[in-house]
């Protein structure tokens, strides 16, 4: 394995500077591009505080969005929010030289195809982080637990790209799942996040614990999980019934916790409400699968974005 493979991650917010701490530790030339901590981080690169230890490190290059490449890299990857205000195929794009594999760390269902229609020559690496972390100033990120990641190639199988990559990760200290079906692993993933990240932002930034106390509050959740089961089902990704009880009992020995979209929501910063509602929505309406909760939930957060218009 050579130890100068050349990294750029594209939004390094919470997500990307962690995962970026660890391709550091693996021995990797890692380069970020930033937007607004760029100061902040050119100055005094990243203090990431973890159950893993002191992460903190000084990217090998600093760059704005808008910056060019001195160097093409051997993987790019694209860590920025998944919002219908960022075009992520056309941010990456300037980063992505020909033999560049593309590597999603990213929520949300059917999120790949955009990038990869707009950059069709370059694999894409679709991956799940399943960790919290969050950032609590510029430049300065919390990593509160856990850290695995599972992936494989998009829309398929488990190429010598995916193992590369994941052997990197691994070497920084990371568990790598490696999936032949990463569309399969994404509607598993979101089971969870299409009904809990925005029932916590409906219900004012609530956590975990909140949200399944409340009375009824279990009974929604679970309502919502099998409606994205039978969407996953009809898409042709069945999960066995016992995954919403595994689920409900895994976040319940959980403590109390913010999912990234209620911090989105308490901190006035978009959210991806498209990527982890919206879209299984309309693969919903597609394949005829009746979905009433998570409709009136999708159509109650447009509401919202109707009003912020209305008030701008
Ligand atoms: N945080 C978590 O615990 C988890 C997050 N995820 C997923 O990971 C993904 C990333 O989330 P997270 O890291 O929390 O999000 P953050 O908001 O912390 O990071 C996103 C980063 O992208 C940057 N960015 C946005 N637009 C641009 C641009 N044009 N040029 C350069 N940088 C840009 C943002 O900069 P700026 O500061 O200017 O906005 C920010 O630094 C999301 O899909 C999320 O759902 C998944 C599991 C857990
Ligand atoms: C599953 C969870 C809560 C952390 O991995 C997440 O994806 C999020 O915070 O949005």
């Amino acid at each position: 394995m050579s130890e100068s493979t050349r990294v750029v991650v594209v939004g390094a917010g919470a997500i990307g500077s962690f995962y970026g701490a660890i391709l550091k530790r693996a021995g990797c030339h890692v380069s970020v591009v930033l937007r607004s901590e760029y100061e902040a981080v050119k100055a005094e690169g990243f203090q990431i505080d973890s159950p893993l230890g002191d992460l903190s490190y000084r990217p090998d290059g600093v760059y704005r969005d808008g910056d060019t490449p001195e160097h093409e890299a051997d993987y790019v990857i694209c860590c920025v929010k998944v919002l219908p205000s960022i075009d992520r195929a056309a941010l990456i794009k300037p980063w992505v030289g020909e033999n560049t594999r593309i590597v999603l760390i990213e929520n949300g269902i059917d999120i790949e195809r955009e990038v990869a229609d707009a950059l069709p020559d370059n694999p894409v690496i679709s991956c799940l982080a399943f960790i919290a972390v969050s950032r609590v100033a510029p430049g300065k990120i919390e990593h509160k637990a856990f850290g695995a990641l599972t992936m494989g190639a998009w829309p398929e199988g488990i190429t010598d790209d995916c193992r590369d990559i994941a052997a990197r990760f691994e070497a920084g200290g990371i568990d790598v799942k490696l999936s032949e079906a990463v569309v399969g692993e994404r509607w598993r993933k979101s089971l969870w996040n299409t009904p809990f990240n925005p029932l916590s932002v409906l219900a004012g930034g609530a956590d975990t614990v909140t949200l399944l106390d409340t009375p009824g509050g279990e009974d929604l959740a679970r309502a919502m999980m099998a409606e994205v089961c039978a969407v996953a089902a009809a898409d042709g990704y069945p999960m066995p019934e016992s995954a919403i009880d595994k689920n409900i009992a895994g976040t319940r020995k959980m403590p109390a916790y913010r999912n990234s979209m209620a911090l989105d929501y308490l901190n006035g910063r978009p959210m991806e409400i498209e990527a982890i509602l919206g879209n299984v929505v309309d693969i919903a309406h597609h394949l005829n699968v009746e979905v009433p909760r998570l409709e009136t939930m999708r159509v109650a957060f447009s509401m919202r974005d109707v009003l912020a218009e209305k008030q701008a």
